[in-house]
């Protein structure tokens, strides 16, 4: 069976990629996406400066095993770092590969687009909108004014075909709202629905205390827990957004999940909890069973059932 696909113009042997922020922050891990069974990979985000993040632990599986919760706060290596990562990258790769940007300013965003439109590479650009942890800074993807506004400066700026990294949305209004934002720009390819679950709180029955340290325990939540919101906020923006693609992402352990996402309306399915559980093996595990499950229902290919998802 055919899992290809192309996104914002790129080629991917297999829809399966990461999710930004996991297993993306060094290149030692990039190197081990390049190796694995992954059919792309994006770096984690970055802002204009090193961070160091969060205070530990900031990262945990939750004990019921149904996901996890992260409040890392942007440790990165800076932009500069995955500027020159894009700029020794081989193109000629059968993995395109997707640089994301989350500066902590309009003006942070501004000056790390253009040094990478200046470096004029063929990686795409994925501006993400959504980190819930860092403290004081309230997520973009929130205020959609404040999105639109940004989007007005660099899309016009990055000029060549991008994307944007959401948050879940929980009201029908807000899917109508942010669809007519995305809507106004033309080379606004596609969105990546969705980014963690912001700010929920794990606590421990016996210690009584919350897992994480940052925040009170605040944090970002991924894995099994998250699917449905994640399938419903990549069909609503598959319904809303014709000419534009969706990347999935949230909740994928397994060939089964990827099926719905891409039967939800997504052209490539990242992974982001499991692939921290599992390592990059996870991948050629998940492409061997998104490939049964297409032979047992008769699908040579992914574009034959993309959005396909049938209502009653
Ligand atoms: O805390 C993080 O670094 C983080 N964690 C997330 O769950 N999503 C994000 O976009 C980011 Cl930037």
């Amino acid at each position: 069976v055919d899992l290809s696909t192309t996104i914002a113009g790129a080629h991917l042997d297999n829809v399966f990629f990461n999710a930004s922020g996991v297993w993306c922050q060094h290149e030692e891990e990039l190197q081990a996406l390049l190796e694995s069974g992954s059919g792309s990979l994006i770096t984690k985000s970055a802002t204009y400066e090193h961070r160091e993040g969060n205070p530990s632990p900031r990262y945990l599986p939750l004990p019921s095993g149904i996901g996890s919760i992260n409040s890392m706060g942007l440790p990165n290596e800076g932009y500069e770092y995955y500027l020159n990562y894009a700029r020794k990258f081989d193109y000629t790769h059968a993995k395109p590969l997707f640089i994301s940007l989350s500066g902590l300013s309009l003006a942070d965003n501004v000056k790390m687009v253009e040094a990478f439109v200046q470096a004029n590479l063929p990686c795409i650009l994925e501006v993400n909108f959504s980190c819930p942890n860092v403290p004081g800074k309230p997520q973009l993807g929130y205020d959609i004014d404040a999105m639109d506004a940004a989007l007005a400066t660099l899309a016009p700026l990055i000029k060549k075909p991008f994307g944007i990294k959401l948050p879940p949305y929980f009201d029908i209004a807000h899917f109508d709202q942010v669809a007519a934002v995305v809507n106004k720009y033309d080379n606004l390819a596609y969105v990546t629905c969705i980014n963690s679950v912001g700010n929920g709180l794990a606590i421990d029955l016996d210690t009584e205390t919350a897992l994480i340290k940052p925040k009170d325990g605040f944090g970002g939540l991924g894995g099994l827990m998250v699917l449905n919101t994640a399938l419903a906020n990549v069909n609503a923006f598959y319904r809303r957004l014709p000419g534009k693609q969706v990347i999935g992402v949230g909740g994928v352990v397994s060939g089964k999940e990827a099926f719905l996402h891409i039967l939800a309306g997504a052209s490539a399915v990242q992974i982001g909890t499991q692939l921290k559980e599992e390592g990059p093996a996870m991948f050629d595990r998940i492409k061997k069973e998104l490939t049964e499950i297409m032979e047992k229902k008769g699908y040579k290919s992914v574009e034959e059932f993309r959005g396909k998802v049938k209502t009653l």
